[in-house]
């Protein structure tokens, strides 16, 4: 039987910098070169087959801009 490991990773960094293309890219194979401002936060998963194994990982892509006070905007918190 496969097992399953999750990985939880929390994107943070000023605006602009391509967090959320790093996202986009790593989990759909995407790159929008029109992508928005993330508003908040945004959670996306992808899972992945690792040898015998499948690896979940649970992505939390920040907002860079101050005023949308990201880290106070997860309903899990960090
Ligand atoms: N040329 C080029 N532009 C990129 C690349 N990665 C991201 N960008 C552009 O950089 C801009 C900002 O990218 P985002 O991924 O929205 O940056 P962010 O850090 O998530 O920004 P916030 O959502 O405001 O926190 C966008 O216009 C992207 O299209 C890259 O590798 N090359």
């Amino acid at each position: 039987m496969m097992a399953i490991e999750e990985f939880k990773v929390c994107l943070l960094g000023d605006t602009g910098v391509a967090k959320s293309s790093i996202v986009c890219r790593f989990a759909q194979d995407y790159f929008d070169h029109n992508i928005s401002p993330t508003i908040e936060v945004s959670f996306v998963t992808k899972t992945a087959p690792c040898g015998n194994d499948l690896h979940k990982f649970l992505l939390w892509d920040t907002a860079g801009q101050e005023r949308f006070h990201s880290l106070g905007a997860s309903p899990e918190g960090y």
